[in-house]
């Protein structure tokens, strides 16, 4: 069997080979396909919360590769499990070179949180031996203080998931930790890989046998199969193979590194501790938290590894990457404290606030958002238009996702117990409500209800990012393009569904005039159905 099997390590192994060497990595040719072909490749796979959610604690060691196996069962309501929204991503984390590594990479996937609350994980490595602990649900479901006292060492990955491809089983959830011919290795991902059943296929025929249904697993088996010494050399190989979304990091028994694909399309930043520790991170949220100093973005394409003996070194997968970072992130999936290639959330959503107040004007007494990722973009309407941004909507955060159902159904139950509207703000008023985008239509339509029922006397929608008429390949879990209705309507058409007075997108348009010379770093194929990337069906 050649495959490598996560979950499970077995690894004495010093690996101490490095290699300065460097040469010409450049086998991956770009691929601009732009295709306006309707999305027809079914999703690798659904989002599979059922009825019953089992959270579970699964912690291994080199030492002892058989799972001691903590469970829990308790039923819960699916309102807001229901598929229907685009879907957080992946966050990252990696540390090299603090005694705490494990406790501050706890912490940075604290603040990572938003990017995945399906799994959470760690891989800690010490004296080349790597642990592990991953569960399934939030990082405080997962982790405490005893659990955590039991990943010792000064090098660790952590993870926090939303599936794009595999269930929420535990088995999925990352890290991903193997055990091969040169040691163990650990790999936190956050992206999708388009070829994933191409490669898995390949790789099965072989004879490997996968233990998850994760696309990321295939990266385990390729590096097991490959022969190139070092690591690095090997990472490369691998890289060469993959297409699609990548920003991993990986732990080897004494390395750290960490990969971007050539597009870019997800984050992942760099820092530095006071004491020198080295950090990679999705997002600058996290290195806020744990006091890194933000370094610099890991370039789209670029490979860096961490070790005692080299230090920092940069190695590139292409000659000339011409990135394509996902818009997304500005729009929706980053925290607006964070800084995502080389901008602020905060700033940008500010701005597409301020160009539909430019572009939609509307005579209106009061802006409200719908919280938390309409309120940037509602502060920068309201501070255009020279109205009051006022609270409207008051969001719960208390309400998670196990709640009793009343027997008896009410309207728009899920969005209520969400979000609760302020009459004292809306009744009588003309109210215009930024969201940051529409997918199906369901939330805009309960909101406009919503807000009607609490007396606002017109209500205009203002969406501050353009229609999405395509689904997303590269990490973020968008339904099918049948399903969008951007897809299946015009504005208009939309508006009447939804029911509002008025209603209004993002232009595209302006959307690229704000981004300027940057414009075209960016992915938009879910607008456009533009793909830097052409999804595979196999
Ligand atoms: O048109 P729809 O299919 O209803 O999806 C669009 C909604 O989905 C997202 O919110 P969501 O409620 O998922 O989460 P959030 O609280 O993180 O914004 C997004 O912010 C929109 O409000
Ligand atoms: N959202 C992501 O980045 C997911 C990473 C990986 N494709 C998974 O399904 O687990
Ligand atoms: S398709 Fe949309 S969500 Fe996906 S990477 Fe491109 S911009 Fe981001
Ligand atoms: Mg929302």
């Amino acid at each position: 069997m050649s495959a490598a099997a996560p979950g499970a390590t077995a690894a004495t192994t010093h690996q101490s080979h490095h290699d300065n060497h460097f040469r010409s990595f450049a086998e991956t040719p770009y691929q601009n396909h732009f295709s306006l072909a309707p999305k027809t490749l079914p999703k690798p796979y659904k989002h599979l919360f059922s009825n019953t959610r089992k959270i579970a604690v699964t912690a291994a060691s080199s030492k002892n590769p058989l799972k001691d196996v903590v469970s829990n069962d308790y039923s819960f309501a699916s309102y807001f499990d229901d598929d229907d929204k685009p879907r957080e991503e992946c966050g990252v984390v990696g540390i090299y070179g603090d005694p705490e590594a494990s406790r501050l990479c706890y912490l940075a996937l604290h603040s990572l949180q938003h990017r995945g609350q399906e799994g959470a994980g760690i891989v800690a490595v010490q004296d080349n031996e790597p642990k592990t602990i991953t569960g399934v649900g939030l990082v405080a479901d997962v982790f405490n203080e005893s659990n955590l006292s039991q990943l010792p060492g000064d090098m660790a990955i952590g993870h926090v998931r939303y599936s794009t491809a595999g269930s929420s089983m535990l088995e999925n959830v990352q890290p991903f930790l193997a055990s091969y011919k040169f040691g163990s290795v650990g790999v936190a991902h956050n992206g999708n890989f388009v070829n994933y059943l191409a490669l898995r296929a390949e790789l099965e025929e072989d004879g490997a046998i996968f233990k998850t249904s994760s696309d990321t697993e295939v990266v385990l088996h390729l590096i097991a199969k490959s022969k190139k010494m070092p690591f690095l050399l090997r990472i490369l190989e691998v890289c060469e193979k993959l297409q699609g979304a990548y920003s991993m990091v990986f732990a080897t028994q004494d390395k750290l590194v960490a990969v971007r694909d050539p597009y870019g399309f997800r984050p992942l930043v760099m820092g530095k501790r006071k004491n020198g520790a080295i950090v990679f991170a999705s997002e600058t949220c996290a290195l806020d938290l744990i006091e890194a100093k933000y370094e610099r973005e890991v370039l789209p394409g670029e490979i860096l590894v961490v070790d005692k003996y080299q230090g920092v070194q940069s190695f590139s997968l292409v000659p000339k990457p011409e990135p394509k970072s996902c818009i997304f992130e500005h729009i929706y999936f980053a925290q607006p404290n964070s800084v995502v290639f080389g901008r602020s959330v905060y700033e940008s959503r500010c701005a597409f606030g301020e160009i539909l107040a430019t572009v939609a004007p509307v005579d209106c007494d009061v802006v409200i958002a719908v919280p938390d990722s309409g309120v940037v973009s509602a502060l920068g309407y309201a501070k255009k238009a020279g109205v009051p941004f006022q609270q409207g909507l008051i969001r719960s955060h208390y309400v998670g996702r196990t709640f009793i159902e009343p027997s008896q159904k009410i309207r728009d139950f899920g969005v209520k117990l969400k979000l609760s509207p302020v009459r004292a703000v809306l009744e009588g008023k003309r109210v215009v409500v930024v969201d940051d985008s529409i997918v199906r239509g369901t939330t805009s339509s309960k909101i406009v209800r919503l807000l009607k029922e609490a007396g606002a006397k017109e209500v205009h929608m203002r969406i501050a990012s353009p229609p999405i008429i395509a689904s997303c390949y590269y990490g973020v879990d968008t339904p099918n393009s049948e399903e969008l209705i951007s897809n299946r309507m015009n504005v208009e058409e939309i508006r009447k569904f939804i029911g509002s007075d008025s209603l209004a997108f993002l232009p595209l348009d302006n959307l690229n005039k704000l981004l300027g010379s940057d414009s075209t770093k960016y992915c938009y194929a879910c607008f456009s159905g533009k793909y830097p990337v052409q999804p595979k069906g196999n």
